[in-house]
């Protein structure tokens, strides 16, 4: 369970990024974080695996109290939460496996991280996570020669390797054309329901977040202005959420 009270984000500048936020996620819910450009939505979720150090108030995450963790057990807590970013972060130039056996190296001896060498358990991990997001087939293919939708499943393959308990994603379809975006969310929502992973999306893409998500957090300036079942969005919640302002989808 992932729990904010009462906390505030104020970045070093001095601006206020978040405000007042109170929010408590179950795991395996599915939530989507919505609101305009600024809003506040990456520095959410960024506080969650502590990219982002809050600045009042207190976050937890199955009892843990995030700001307390530092060194190693910060590094053990953050293997619970997998990342992904709408550039899906790869390492281009080499192969598919081997970006997703990256996923090991936090918990490998230095040595063994230096030579890339990794266990024949290590590599089955690697191999079943690519299974189960349907690209096996590409194990052995460089990262750079694959499709934006192809990519985003092995960051995804990647994520699922360290066994999550949480994935967090920031805008994970922004750069993918409609059709792929939707399969990429498929992919989202198979794995929040098969493996009860909790999923929290931050998109721009108002349509999709009703689709796929169960829950929907609506943030206006620092301040969640909605949090309520997805099929409760209406046309005021989202006037209220975008301000009148609502965005054109990515
Ligand atoms: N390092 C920083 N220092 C100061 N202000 C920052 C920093 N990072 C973000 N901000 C500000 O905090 C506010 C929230 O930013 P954030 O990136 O969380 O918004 P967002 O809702 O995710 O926006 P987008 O949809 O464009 O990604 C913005 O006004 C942004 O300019």
């Amino acid at each position: 369970m992932i729990e904010f009270r009462e906390v505030e984000k104020r970045y070093p500048n001095g601006y206020e990024a978040l405000r007042h936020i109170n929010l408590t996620i179950d795991q395996g819910e599915f939530v989507a974080i919505i609101g305009l450009s600024g809003a506040g939505k990456s520095t959410l979720i960024r506080t969650i695996n502590r990219m982002h150090d809050i600045t009042q108030g207190e976050l937890t995450v199955d009892g843990t109290d995030v700001m307390s963790l530092h060194g190693k057990s910060l590094r053990k807590f953050r293997r619970k939460i997998g990342m992904i970013f709408q550039s899906f972060n790869l390492i281009t130039r080499t192969t598919v496996i081997k970006n997703v056996l990256t996923a090991f190296v936090p918990d490998l001896p230095w040595w063994r991280a230096t030579l890339g060498f990794f266990t024949k358990d290590e590599k089955m991990k690697a191999l079943e996570a690519l299974d189960q997001m349907g690209i096996l087939d590409k194990a052995f293919v460089r990262a750079d020669q694959l499709s934006g939708g192809q990519q985003q499943r092995v960051a995804l393959a990647r994520t699922l390797a360290q066994d999550p308990q949480i994935i967090l994603a920031d805008e994970p379809v922004a750069s993918l054309d409609p059709v792929t975006a939707k399969q990429v969310m498929d992919d989202f929502q198979r794995i929040n329901r098969e493996m009860h992973i909790t999923v929290l999306i931050n998109i721009h893409h108002v349509e999709l977040a009703l689709q796929y998500a169960t829950r929907v957090v609506g943030i206006r300036a620092g301040e969640i202005v909605y949090d309520g079942p997805a099929d409760q969005v209406d046309q005021a919640v989202l006037d209220a959420i975008y301000q009148g302002k609502q965005e054109e989808p990515a």
